[in-house]
């Protein structure tokens, strides 16, 4: 199991760039994961700092790597296909698209904030970069609503039980956005709302379809060429916008990142991706040098190309998730330590990382020990974010 982050932008806005940079790995070989002849799916990784090292050992991935410190723990980064020009013409998103949507835990909308495309694509001169962010948002909503009404007919048609209830049909009908009739109900109360469609009028359902949007497709916006001028104008710009504010906006330079990580390959330059800075251990021309003195400029301002935050930010604080070490503290009599660190979602308990790490235990879940404290945790007890933890199971 892995989470899937998708990654989504209209045509020239760099998405491209993004995907092949987040996913060109120098992974030792047999680490990979994800066997998949897909294109469109890839490997990407999120930081996470390395418990090893509080235990004096050193650790050995089993999927990934540790550099300095830093485990580089593997996602899915799904290149979801089919934003194309024409939509906003009314034509509306492709089926396939929405599906792919859904597929994705969180995702990426990739933006170009030089405003140098415009909504289709195009080369053009000083595109706000919100109409792009509006239209996607827009369609998702006008998507929702669509499904939101078929869920208002189910409730009047009385296909449901003995007790009508609002939210449970919605819930039925909106199954494939992951969510459910607790959340729902939560949504319709949180906007002043009666449990009662008929009560609702077409800016009512217009709120509901986004409150529901909102809360089961968490997005984040790589605001993307970030190294030219006119996008770092539209950054302040759009981020000092109040209508924004829902949004977590990360600067990237998917450019930089795929530079470096070149650089990296040829041996030019020593960067570890995400880093703010990198060291260049081999003369290079002059041209070059003055490419990377720019990007060198760009990453210390930006804290980074911003490729592997805003992957990050989309994983750990859109989404909440968080990564799980499986362990003891010391290494087995094969000399492995802490292979294995895991992204689990928001609120996972002891009990259910430990379903997670093995799927057919029925009832043999025995205990959990948090490794750092030796001390034993309940089934129920809530992890946190690096936690260590051992797990056993009667088999
Ligand atoms: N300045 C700058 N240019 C970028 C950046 N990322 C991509 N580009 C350029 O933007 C253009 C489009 O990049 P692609 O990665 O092909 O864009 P795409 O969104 O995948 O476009 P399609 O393949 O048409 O869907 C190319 O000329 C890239 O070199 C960036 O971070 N900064």
């Amino acid at each position: 199991m892995s989470f899937d982050v998708g990654l989504v932008g209209k045509p020239s806005v760099g998405k491209s760039t993004f995907f092949n940079a987040a996913t060109m790995n120098d992974v030792p070989e047999g680490a990979y994961p994800f066997t998949t002849i897909d294109p469109s799916v890839g490997e990407a990784y999120v930081r996470v700092e390395c418990a090893a090292p509080e235990f004096d050992h050193t650790c050995t991935p089993n999927l990934g790597y540790c550099e300095d410190g830093t485990r580089f723990v593997p996602v899915r980064l799904v290149d979801v296909a089919g934003l194309v020009p024409g939509a906003h013409e009314g034509r509306g998103l492709g089926n396939q698209f929405l599906s792919d949507l859904n597929e994705a835990d969180v995702l990426l909308h990739v933006v170009d904030f030089s405003g140098t495309t415009d909504i289709e694509g195009e080369p053009t001169e000083d595109h706000d970069p919100r109409e792009d962010i509006d239209f996607l948002e827009d369609e998702l909503d006008m998507w929702y609503l669509d499904v939101l009404e078929k869920g208002i007919e189910r409730y009047r048609s009385g296909y449901h039980g003995e007790e009508a209830a609002i939210e449970e049909d919605l819930a039925t009908q909106m199954d494939a956005f992951r969510t459910n009739k607790d959340e729902i109900k939560q949504v319709i109360l949180s906007l002043d709302l009666e449990l009662d469609p008929d009560t609702w009028d077409d800016e009512d359902r217009e709120a509901l379809a986004r409150e529901i949007r909102k809360r089961t497709k968490p997005m984040v916006i790589a605001a993307n060429k970030m190294d030219t001028p006119a996008a770092q104008e539209n950054f302040e710009e759009i981020t000092d916008d109040p209508d924004y504010d829902h949004l977590t906006i990360v600067p990237t330079s998917a450019h930089a990142e795929k530079a470096l990580k070149n650089g990296d390959e040829q041996g030019v330059l020593d960067y570890l991706p995400g880093d703010s800075e990198f060291e260049i251990v081999e003369d290079v021309p002059g041209e070059k040098a003055t490419a990377l003195e720019q990007i060198s400029e760009f990453v210390g301002e930006y804290g980074g190309t911003g490729v592997q935050q805003a992957i990050e930010t989309a994983l750990f604080d859109e989404l909440g998730s968080i990564a799980i070490f499986p362990g003891a503290r010391k290494p087995q009599e094969d000399g492995t330590f802490l292979q294995d660190c895991f992204v689990l979602e928001d609120g996972a308990t002891a009990e259910d990382f430990a379903y997670f790490l093995h799927t057919d235990i029925g009832d043999g879940f025995l205990h959990a020990h948090d490794v750092r404290s030796g001390r034993q945790i309940g089934a129920d007890t809530v992890l946190d974010h690096r936690d260590v933890v051992e797990i056993t199971t009667t088999n």
